[in-house]
Protein backbone atom coordinates (compact mmCIF):
# COMPACT_ATOMS: atom_id res chain seq x y z
CA UNK A 1 0.00 0.00 0.00
CA UNK A 2 1.59 3.24 -1.02
CA UNK A 3 1.83 6.38 1.17
CA UNK A 4 2.23 10.07 0.73
CA UNK A 5 3.73 12.59 3.62
CA UNK A 6 2.08 16.22 3.31
CA UNK A 7 3.59 19.05 4.75
CA UNK A 8 0.88 21.29 4.69
CA UNK A 9 0.04 24.97 5.07
CA UNK A 10 2.18 26.82 2.30
CA UNK A 11 0.96 28.16 -0.68
CA UNK A 12 0.87 27.20 -3.92
CA UNK A 13 1.68 29.44 -6.84
CA UNK A 14 2.56 28.40 -10.82
CA UNK A 15 0.88 26.52 -13.88
CA UNK A 16 -0.65 23.02 -14.06
CA UNK A 17 -1.63 21.21 -16.87
CA UNK A 18 -4.32 19.26 -17.00
CA UNK A 19 -4.12 15.57 -18.17
CA UNK A 20 -6.19 13.56 -20.85
CA UNK A 21 -9.54 12.36 -19.50
CA UNK A 22 -9.56 9.39 -17.81
CA UNK A 23 -12.67 8.51 -18.43
CA UNK A 24 -12.79 8.97 -22.01
CA UNK A 25 -9.41 7.38 -22.97
CA UNK A 26 -11.48 4.09 -20.94
CA UNK A 27 -14.29 4.65 -24.04
CA UNK A 28 -11.66 5.41 -26.69
CA UNK A 29 -9.35 2.87 -26.03
CA UNK A 30 -11.97 0.28 -25.81
CA UNK A 31 -13.14 1.44 -29.40
CA UNK A 32 -10.01 0.50 -30.89
CA UNK A 33 -11.66 -3.45 -30.87
CA UNK A 34 -14.50 -2.08 -33.50
CA UNK A 35 -11.81 -2.05 -36.50
CA UNK A 36 -8.64 -4.11 -37.79
CA UNK A 37 -7.54 -0.72 -39.01
CA UNK A 38 -4.85 0.86 -36.89
CA UNK A 39 -6.22 3.55 -34.56
CA UNK A 40 -3.69 6.41 -32.86
CA UNK A 41 -4.78 8.19 -29.92
CA UNK A 42 -2.93 10.95 -28.28
CA UNK A 43 -3.15 12.85 -24.77
CA UNK A 44 -3.77 9.37 -23.34
CA UNK A 45 -3.19 9.89 -19.19
CA UNK A 46 -0.30 7.74 -18.02
CA UNK A 47 -2.61 6.23 -15.36
CA UNK A 48 -2.85 2.84 -13.29
CA UNK A 49 -6.64 2.54 -14.29
CA UNK A 50 -5.61 3.46 -18.27
CA UNK A 51 -2.41 1.70 -18.05
CA UNK A 52 -4.46 -1.51 -17.07
CA UNK A 53 -6.43 -1.33 -19.61
CA UNK A 54 -3.81 -0.64 -22.54
CA UNK A 55 -2.42 -4.00 -20.42
CA UNK A 56 -5.72 -6.01 -21.34
CA UNK A 57 -6.07 -5.29 -24.39
CA UNK A 58 -2.32 -6.10 -25.07
CA UNK A 59 -3.09 -10.00 -23.73
CA UNK A 60 -6.32 -9.56 -26.05
CA UNK A 61 -4.11 -9.59 -29.19
CA UNK A 62 -4.43 -5.47 -30.51
CA UNK A 63 -1.10 -5.13 -31.07
CA UNK A 64 0.31 -1.70 -28.94
CA UNK A 65 3.03 0.78 -30.15
CA UNK A 66 3.98 3.43 -28.13
CA UNK A 67 4.30 6.54 -30.34
CA UNK A 68 5.52 9.29 -27.76
CA UNK A 69 4.36 10.72 -24.47
CA UNK A 70 0.79 9.76 -24.55
CA UNK A 71 0.64 8.94 -28.44
CA UNK A 72 -0.03 5.55 -29.32
CA UNK A 73 -1.37 2.91 -32.16
CA UNK A 74 -3.70 0.28 -31.25
CA UNK A 75 -4.34 -2.30 -34.24
CA UNK A 76 -7.11 -4.99 -33.31
CA UNK A 77 -6.31 -7.47 -36.26
CA UNK A 78 -5.67 -10.39 -34.73
CA UNK A 79 -7.18 -10.88 -31.41
CA UNK A 80 -6.65 -14.43 -29.15
CA UNK A 81 -10.60 -14.15 -28.35
CA UNK A 82 -9.56 -17.83 -26.03
CA UNK A 83 -8.17 -15.20 -23.92
CA UNK A 84 -11.40 -14.30 -22.88
CA UNK A 85 -12.14 -17.70 -20.92
CA UNK A 86 -8.69 -17.80 -19.42
CA UNK A 87 -8.00 -17.07 -15.62
CA UNK A 88 -5.50 -14.36 -16.58
CA UNK A 89 -8.48 -12.03 -17.84
CA UNK A 90 -10.48 -12.75 -15.14
CA UNK A 91 -8.16 -10.55 -13.02
CA UNK A 92 -7.26 -8.33 -15.83
CA UNK A 93 -10.65 -7.47 -16.37
CA UNK A 94 -11.82 -6.78 -13.00
CA UNK A 95 -8.84 -4.57 -11.89
CA UNK A 96 -10.86 -1.31 -13.07
CA UNK A 97 -15.00 -0.43 -14.15
CA UNK A 98 -13.80 0.61 -17.76
CA UNK A 99 -13.06 -2.78 -18.84
CA UNK A 100 -16.84 -3.13 -19.04
CA UNK A 101 -16.75 -1.29 -21.71
CA UNK A 102 -14.85 -4.18 -24.27
CA UNK A 103 -18.12 -6.00 -24.03
CA UNK A 104 -19.80 -3.81 -26.28
CA UNK A 105 -17.57 -3.65 -29.62
CA UNK A 106 -16.77 -7.33 -29.20
CA UNK A 107 -20.63 -8.30 -28.95
CA UNK A 108 -20.78 -5.75 -32.28
CA UNK A 109 -17.94 -6.93 -34.35
CA UNK A 110 -17.86 -11.05 -33.52
CA UNK A 111 -21.27 -11.56 -31.82
CA UNK A 112 -20.03 -12.14 -28.48
CA UNK A 113 -18.61 -10.24 -25.63
CA UNK A 114 -17.74 -11.40 -21.75
CA UNK A 115 -16.46 -9.58 -18.94
CA UNK A 116 -16.08 -10.46 -14.98
CA UNK A 117 -17.88 -8.35 -12.56
CA UNK A 118 -15.42 -5.29 -13.26
CA UNK A 119 -13.68 -3.17 -10.43
CA UNK A 120 -13.47 0.52 -10.16
CA UNK A 121 -14.58 2.64 -6.81
CA UNK A 122 -16.37 1.27 -4.34
CA UNK A 123 -19.07 4.37 -3.65
CA UNK A 124 -22.00 2.07 -3.28
CA UNK A 125 -23.97 0.14 -5.85
CA UNK A 126 -23.15 0.03 -9.00
CA UNK A 127 -25.02 -1.86 -11.44
CA UNK A 128 -24.57 -3.11 -14.73
CA UNK A 129 -28.47 -3.40 -15.54
CA UNK A 130 -28.51 -0.79 -18.28
CA UNK A 131 -25.75 -2.25 -20.11
CA UNK A 132 -27.32 -5.64 -20.59
CA UNK A 133 -30.48 -4.63 -21.16
CA UNK A 134 -29.33 -2.72 -23.80
CA UNK A 135 -27.35 -5.43 -25.53
CA UNK A 136 -30.61 -7.21 -24.94
CA UNK A 137 -33.05 -4.64 -26.80
CA UNK A 138 -30.22 -5.18 -29.48
CA UNK A 139 -31.33 -9.02 -30.04
CA UNK A 140 -28.41 -10.56 -27.91
CA UNK A 141 -28.96 -13.21 -25.28
CA UNK A 142 -27.75 -12.76 -21.91
CA UNK A 143 -26.03 -15.25 -18.90
CA UNK A 144 -24.72 -14.16 -15.46
CA UNK A 145 -22.66 -16.99 -14.10
CA UNK A 146 -23.32 -15.55 -10.25
CA UNK A 147 -21.01 -17.82 -8.47
CA UNK A 148 -17.86 -16.45 -10.62
CA UNK A 149 -19.36 -13.58 -10.97
CA UNK A 150 -18.83 -13.73 -15.04
CA UNK A 151 -20.88 -11.97 -17.67
CA UNK A 152 -21.99 -12.90 -20.89
CA UNK A 153 -23.59 -11.55 -24.23
CA UNK A 154 -23.95 -13.28 -27.34
CA UNK A 155 -25.56 -12.53 -30.78
CA UNK A 156 -24.30 -15.33 -33.03
CA UNK A 157 -26.57 -13.90 -35.98
CA UNK A 158 -25.70 -10.24 -35.49
CA UNK A 159 -27.39 -7.48 -33.66
CA UNK A 160 -30.03 -5.51 -34.52
CA UNK A 161 -31.23 -2.14 -34.10
CA UNK A 162 -34.18 -1.15 -32.42
CA UNK A 163 -35.51 1.52 -30.10
CA UNK A 164 -34.45 1.86 -26.54
CA UNK A 165 -35.19 3.68 -23.42
CA UNK A 166 -32.72 3.47 -21.14
CA UNK A 167 -33.32 2.88 -17.22
CA UNK A 168 -30.39 5.07 -16.24
CA UNK A 169 -28.17 7.58 -18.47
CA UNK A 170 -25.07 5.37 -17.28
CA UNK A 171 -22.01 6.63 -18.68
CA UNK A 172 -20.32 3.18 -19.26
CA UNK A 173 -23.34 1.40 -19.95
CA UNK A 174 -24.52 4.38 -23.18
CA UNK A 175 -20.55 3.82 -24.01
CA UNK A 176 -21.05 0.09 -24.78
CA UNK A 177 -24.44 0.06 -26.34
CA UNK A 178 -23.24 2.91 -28.61
CA UNK A 179 -20.43 0.87 -29.45
CA UNK A 180 -22.11 -2.41 -30.67
CA UNK A 181 -25.14 -0.72 -32.05
CA UNK A 182 -22.97 1.18 -34.64
CA UNK A 183 -21.95 -2.31 -36.12
CA UNK A 184 -25.75 -3.64 -36.01
CA UNK A 185 -28.01 -4.16 -38.75
CA UNK A 186 -30.48 -1.04 -38.84
CA UNK A 187 -30.94 2.15 -36.99
CA UNK A 188 -30.72 1.75 -33.14
CA UNK A 189 -32.35 4.84 -31.10
CA UNK A 190 -30.99 5.33 -27.49
CA UNK A 191 -33.25 7.80 -25.06
CA UNK A 192 -32.20 9.04 -22.02
CA UNK A 193 -28.71 8.00 -23.14
CA UNK A 194 -25.80 9.93 -21.29
CA UNK A 195 -24.26 12.76 -23.02
CA UNK A 196 -20.83 13.88 -20.77
CA UNK A 197 -18.26 14.96 -23.17
CA UNK A 198 -16.57 11.46 -22.57
CA UNK A 199 -19.48 10.27 -24.66
CA UNK A 200 -19.41 13.59 -27.53
CA UNK A 201 -15.68 12.43 -27.37
CA UNK A 202 -16.64 8.92 -28.06
CA UNK A 203 -19.26 9.64 -30.84
CA UNK A 204 -17.09 12.17 -32.48
CA UNK A 205 -14.25 9.36 -33.10
CA UNK A 206 -16.84 6.73 -34.06
CA UNK A 207 -17.77 9.20 -36.66
CA UNK A 208 -14.53 9.74 -38.06
CA UNK A 209 -14.19 5.85 -38.25
CA UNK A 210 -17.87 5.35 -40.24
CA UNK A 211 -20.33 5.27 -38.01
CA UNK A 212 -23.27 6.91 -38.58
CA UNK A 213 -24.17 8.54 -35.11
CA UNK A 214 -26.77 11.60 -34.71
CA UNK A 215 -27.83 13.71 -31.98
CA UNK A 216 -24.49 13.43 -30.50
CA UNK A 217 -24.53 15.21 -27.13
CA UNK A 218 -28.31 15.05 -26.26
CA UNK A 219 -29.93 12.37 -24.41
CA UNK A 220 -31.12 10.80 -27.88
CA UNK A 221 -28.63 9.14 -29.66
CA UNK A 222 -29.93 8.07 -33.27
CA UNK A 223 -27.13 5.07 -34.88
CA UNK A 224 -27.29 3.48 -38.12
CA UNK A 225 -25.47 0.93 -38.22
CA UNK A 226 -22.97 0.13 -40.68
CA UNK A 227 -21.29 -2.97 -42.02
CA UNK A 228 -17.67 -1.96 -40.98
CA UNK A 229 -15.55 0.42 -39.69
CA UNK A 230 -12.05 1.69 -40.13
CA UNK A 231 -9.30 3.50 -38.68
CA UNK A 232 -8.85 7.27 -37.05
CA UNK A 233 -6.48 9.67 -35.33
CA UNK A 234 -7.92 11.10 -32.14
CA UNK A 235 -7.07 13.45 -29.60
CA UNK A 236 -8.80 13.00 -25.71
CA UNK A 237 -9.74 15.98 -24.08
CA UNK A 238 -8.22 17.59 -20.79
CA UNK A 239 -9.64 15.64 -18.04
CA UNK A 240 -12.51 17.89 -16.37
CA UNK A 241 -12.37 15.90 -13.09
CA UNK A 242 -8.62 17.03 -12.95
CA UNK A 243 -9.29 20.39 -13.70
CA UNK A 244 -12.27 20.90 -11.07
CA UNK A 245 -9.39 19.20 -8.59
CA UNK A 246 -7.12 22.00 -8.85
CA UNK A 247 -9.63 24.67 -8.77
CA UNK A 248 -10.50 23.02 -5.30
CA UNK A 249 -6.67 22.91 -4.85
CA UNK A 250 -6.24 26.83 -5.30
CA UNK A 251 -8.87 27.47 -3.21
CA UNK A 252 -8.06 25.68 -0.22
CA UNK A 253 -4.39 26.88 0.00
CA UNK A 254 -5.41 30.04 -1.02
CA UNK A 255 -3.39 30.00 -3.89
CA UNK A 256 -2.78 31.36 -7.47
CA UNK A 257 -2.52 29.17 -9.89
CA UNK A 258 -2.76 28.85 -13.91
CA UNK A 259 -4.89 25.82 -15.17
CA UNK A 260 -3.24 25.23 -18.80
CA UNK A 261 -5.62 24.65 -22.28
CA UNK A 262 -8.57 23.61 -20.13
CA UNK A 263 -10.56 23.32 -23.01
CA UNK A 264 -13.19 25.53 -21.66
CA UNK A 265 -16.37 25.03 -23.79
CA UNK A 266 -16.38 21.51 -22.61
CA UNK A 267 -16.53 22.03 -18.87
CA UNK A 268 -20.43 22.85 -18.62
CA UNK A 269 -21.72 23.72 -15.77
CA UNK A 270 -18.67 23.30 -13.69
CA UNK A 271 -16.83 26.33 -13.38
CA UNK A 272 -20.34 27.90 -12.66
CA UNK A 273 -21.01 25.36 -9.60
CA UNK A 274 -17.44 26.84 -8.07
CA UNK A 275 -18.34 30.44 -8.67
CA UNK A 276 -21.68 29.10 -5.95
CA UNK A 277 -19.16 29.12 -3.14
CA UNK A 278 -17.77 31.84 -3.81
CA UNK A 279 -14.92 30.94 -5.94
CA UNK A 280 -12.81 33.23 -8.52
CA UNK A 281 -12.36 32.26 -11.97
CA UNK A 282 -11.10 33.79 -14.69
CA UNK A 283 -11.25 32.45 -17.92
CA UNK A 284 -8.05 33.82 -20.33
CA UNK A 285 -8.39 32.53 -23.38
CA UNK A 286 -8.38 28.63 -23.07
CA UNK A 287 -6.60 28.77 -19.76
CA UNK A 288 -8.64 29.09 -15.92
CA UNK A 289 -7.34 31.56 -13.94
CA UNK A 290 -7.51 30.96 -9.90
CA UNK A 291 -6.39 34.53 -8.21
CA UNK A 292 -4.89 34.03 -4.45
CA UNK A 293 -8.07 33.85 -2.40
CA UNK A 294 -6.84 35.46 0.49
CA UNK A 295 -9.99 36.90 1.81
CA UNK A 296 -11.42 33.65 1.86
CA UNK A 297 -14.34 32.72 -0.11
CA UNK A 298 -18.33 33.77 0.57
CA UNK A 299 -21.20 30.82 -0.26
CA UNK A 300 -23.65 32.21 -2.01
CA UNK A 301 -27.36 32.06 -1.58
CA UNK A 302 -30.49 30.90 -3.62
CA UNK A 303 -32.94 34.10 -5.00
CA UNK A 304 -35.13 33.45 -1.79
CA UNK A 305 -32.38 33.17 0.40
CA UNK A 306 -32.80 29.49 1.22
CA UNK A 307 -29.25 27.62 1.50
CA UNK A 308 -26.99 26.68 -1.14
CA UNK A 309 -27.24 23.26 -2.06
CA UNK A 310 -24.65 21.25 -4.19
CA UNK A 311 -26.14 18.35 -6.01
CA UNK A 312 -25.13 15.73 -8.61
CA UNK A 313 -27.15 14.82 -11.67
CA UNK A 314 -26.32 13.58 -15.09
CA UNK A 315 -24.75 15.80 -17.90
CA UNK A 316 -25.57 18.55 -18.34
CA UNK A 317 -25.87 18.64 -14.72
CA UNK A 318 -23.10 18.55 -12.02
CA UNK A 319 -20.86 15.45 -12.23
CA UNK A 320 -20.59 13.67 -9.19
CA UNK A 321 -17.07 12.93 -9.12
CA UNK A 322 -16.80 16.70 -8.36
CA UNK A 323 -18.76 16.79 -5.33
CA UNK A 324 -16.02 15.72 -2.95
CA UNK A 325 -14.17 18.13 -3.82
CA UNK A 326 -16.84 21.13 -3.49
CA UNK A 327 -17.38 19.21 0.39
CA UNK A 328 -13.84 20.17 1.44
CA UNK A 329 -13.55 23.49 0.02
CA UNK A 330 -16.95 24.02 1.86
CA UNK A 331 -14.93 23.15 5.06
CA UNK A 332 -13.09 27.03 4.52
CA UNK A 333 -15.81 28.89 2.83
CA UNK A 334 -17.51 31.74 4.70
CA UNK A 335 -21.18 30.23 5.10
CA UNK A 336 -22.96 26.90 5.09
CA UNK A 337 -23.73 24.80 2.34
CA UNK A 338 -25.69 21.02 1.78
CA UNK A 339 -23.96 18.88 -0.21
CA UNK A 340 -26.02 16.31 -1.92
CA UNK A 341 -24.66 12.93 -3.37
CA UNK A 342 -27.66 11.43 -4.97
CA UNK A 343 -26.06 8.83 -7.41
CA UNK A 344 -23.41 7.09 -5.05
CA UNK A 345 -24.16 5.45 -1.69
CA UNK A 346 -20.90 5.27 -0.15
CA UNK A 347 -19.15 8.25 -1.23
CA UNK A 348 -19.46 10.92 1.56
CA UNK A 349 -17.89 8.47 4.23
CA UNK A 350 -14.60 9.84 3.92
CA UNK A 351 -15.98 13.27 5.32
CA UNK A 352 -15.54 11.11 9.06
CA UNK A 353 -11.12 11.91 8.48
CA UNK A 354 -12.50 15.88 7.75
CA UNK A 355 -14.15 15.73 11.06
CA UNK A 356 -10.96 14.34 12.82
CA UNK A 357 -9.04 17.30 11.01
CA UNK A 358 -11.62 19.87 12.30
CA UNK A 359 -13.84 21.12 9.68
CA UNK A 360 -17.74 20.78 10.76
CA UNK A 361 -19.53 19.01 8.91
CA UNK A 362 -22.86 17.27 9.65
CA UNK A 363 -23.26 14.20 8.01
CA UNK A 364 -26.84 13.70 7.30
CA UNK A 365 -26.76 10.57 5.88
CA UNK A 366 -25.38 8.52 3.81
CA UNK A 367 -26.40 11.10 0.90
CA UNK A 368 -26.22 14.27 2.27
CA UNK A 369 -23.77 16.60 4.27
CA UNK A 370 -24.33 19.90 6.04
CA UNK A 371 -20.69 22.18 5.33
CA UNK A 372 -20.28 25.14 7.86
CA UNK A 373 -16.90 26.85 6.69
CA UNK A 374 -14.66 28.37 9.15
CA UNK A 375 -13.31 30.86 6.51
CA UNK A 376 -9.68 30.33 7.61
CA UNK A 377 -10.06 31.47 11.27
CA UNK A 378 -8.91 27.75 11.72
CA UNK A 379 -6.94 25.78 9.64
CA UNK A 380 -7.51 21.99 9.44
CA UNK A 381 -4.76 19.92 11.55
CA UNK A 382 -2.75 17.42 10.13
CA UNK A 383 -3.85 13.80 10.42
CA UNK A 384 -3.20 10.01 8.86
CA UNK A 385 -5.76 9.08 6.72
CA UNK A 386 -6.58 6.10 4.10
CA UNK A 387 -7.69 6.98 0.86
CA UNK A 388 -10.96 4.98 0.42
CA UNK A 389 -12.03 5.95 -3.11
CA UNK A 390 -10.37 7.96 -6.25
CA UNK A 391 -12.19 11.48 -5.54
CA UNK A 392 -11.82 10.97 -1.81
CA UNK A 393 -8.40 10.52 -1.90
CA UNK A 394 -7.62 13.71 -4.17
CA UNK A 395 -9.74 15.93 -1.40
CA UNK A 396 -8.44 14.25 1.43
CA UNK A 397 -4.92 15.40 -0.15
CA UNK A 398 -6.36 18.50 -0.88
CA UNK A 399 -7.46 19.26 2.78
CA UNK A 400 -3.82 17.82 3.85
CA UNK A 401 -2.10 20.53 1.93
CA UNK A 402 -3.88 23.20 2.98
CA UNK A 403 -3.60 21.67 6.86
CA UNK A 404 -0.86 22.67 9.81
CA UNK A 405 1.79 20.14 9.98
CA UNK A 406 2.26 16.63 8.39
CA UNK A 407 -0.89 14.31 7.23
CA UNK A 408 0.01 11.21 6.03
CA UNK A 409 -2.03 9.71 3.06
CA UNK A 410 -2.50 5.74 3.09
CA UNK A 411 -3.56 3.22 0.29
CA UNK A 412 -2.62 6.10 -2.33
CA UNK A 413 -3.12 3.93 -5.44
CA UNK A 414 -6.74 5.03 -5.33
CA UNK A 415 -5.24 8.50 -6.66
CA UNK A 416 -2.89 6.59 -8.40
CA UNK A 417 -5.86 5.52 -10.69
CA UNK A 418 -6.69 8.71 -12.54
CA UNK A 419 -4.17 11.30 -11.08
CA UNK A 420 -0.59 11.03 -13.46
CA UNK A 421 2.45 11.60 -11.94
CA UNK A 422 1.13 13.40 -9.00
CA UNK A 423 3.36 14.47 -6.49
CA UNK A 424 5.62 15.65 -9.42
CA UNK A 425 3.60 18.10 -11.24
CA UNK A 426 2.11 19.51 -7.42
CA UNK A 427 5.83 19.93 -6.32
CA UNK A 428 6.42 21.90 -9.87
CA UNK A 429 3.81 24.22 -8.10
CA UNK A 430 5.39 24.44 -4.34
CA UNK A 431 3.98 21.38 -2.54
CA UNK A 432 6.06 19.32 -0.06
CA UNK A 433 4.43 15.96 -0.93
CA UNK A 434 6.50 12.98 -0.61
CA UNK A 435 5.85 8.93 -1.97
CA UNK A 436 7.14 7.04 0.87
CA UNK A 437 6.74 3.83 -1.02
C1 LIG B 1 -15.19 4.74 -15.85
C2 LIG B 1 -16.24 5.78 -15.77
O1 LIG B 1 -16.57 6.42 -16.76
N1 LIG B 1 -16.74 6.02 -14.57
C3 LIG B 1 -17.72 7.07 -14.39
C4 LIG B 1 -19.09 6.52 -14.78
O2 LIG B 1 -19.32 5.35 -14.03
P1 LIG B 1 -20.53 4.37 -14.42
O3 LIG B 1 -20.77 4.40 -15.88
O4 LIG B 1 -20.21 3.10 -13.76
O5 LIG B 1 -21.75 5.07 -13.70
P2 LIG B 1 -23.27 5.13 -14.17
O6 LIG B 1 -23.43 6.33 -15.04
O7 LIG B 1 -23.68 3.82 -14.71
O8 LIG B 1 -24.04 5.38 -12.82
C5 LIG B 1 -23.45 5.73 -11.63
C6 LIG B 1 -24.41 5.56 -10.49
O9 LIG B 1 -25.37 6.56 -10.53
C7 LIG B 1 -26.65 6.03 -10.54
N2 LIG B 1 -27.40 6.85 -11.50
C8 LIG B 1 -26.96 6.98 -12.78
C9 LIG B 1 -27.69 7.71 -13.69
C10 LIG B 1 -28.85 8.32 -13.26
O10 LIG B 1 -29.55 8.98 -14.04
N3 LIG B 1 -29.24 8.21 -11.96
C11 LIG B 1 -28.51 7.48 -11.06
O11 LIG B 1 -28.86 7.38 -9.90
C12 LIG B 1 -26.50 4.61 -10.97
O12 LIG B 1 -27.49 3.81 -10.37
C13 LIG B 1 -25.13 4.25 -10.49
O13 LIG B 1 -25.16 3.78 -9.18
O14 LIG B 1 -20.08 7.52 -14.52
C14 LIG B 1 -20.20 7.88 -13.14
C15 LIG B 1 -21.38 8.84 -13.02
O15 LIG B 1 -21.10 10.04 -13.69
C16 LIG B 1 -18.89 8.46 -12.64
O16 LIG B 1 -18.99 8.66 -11.25
C17 LIG B 1 -17.71 7.52 -12.93
O17 LIG B 1 -16.50 8.21 -12.72
C1 LIG C 1 -15.77 6.74 -9.80
C2 LIG C 1 -14.75 6.97 -10.58
O1 LIG C 1 -14.07 6.06 -11.31
P1 LIG C 1 -14.48 4.53 -11.66
O2 LIG C 1 -15.80 4.60 -12.35
O3 LIG C 1 -13.38 4.12 -12.57
O4 LIG C 1 -14.52 3.78 -10.37
C3 LIG C 1 -14.19 8.35 -10.76
O5 LIG C 1 -13.41 8.53 -11.72
O6 LIG C 1 -14.50 9.25 -9.96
Amino acid sequence: MGTFQIEGGHRLSGEIQPQGAKNEALQILCAVLLTDEKVIINNIPDILDVNKLINLLGNLGVKVEKLGKGSYSFQSDELDMDYLASDQFKVDGGGLRGSIMIVGPLLGRFGKGFIPKPGGDKIGRRRLDTHFEGFMKLGASFRYNKEERFYGVEAPNGLKGDFMLLEEASVTGTANIVMAAVLAKGTTTIYNAACEPYLQQLCKMLNSMGAKIQGVGSNLLTIEGVEKLGGCEHTILPDMIEIGSWIGLAAMTQSEITIKNVNWDMLGIIPITFRKLGINLERKGDDIHIPAHTDGYEVQSFIDGSIMNISDAPWPGFTPDLLSIMLVIATQARGSVLIHQKMFESRLFFVDKLIDMGAKIILCDPHRATVIGHDFKSQLKATTMTSPDIRAGISLLIAALSAKGTSTIHNIEQIDRGYENIEERLRAIGAKITRLN
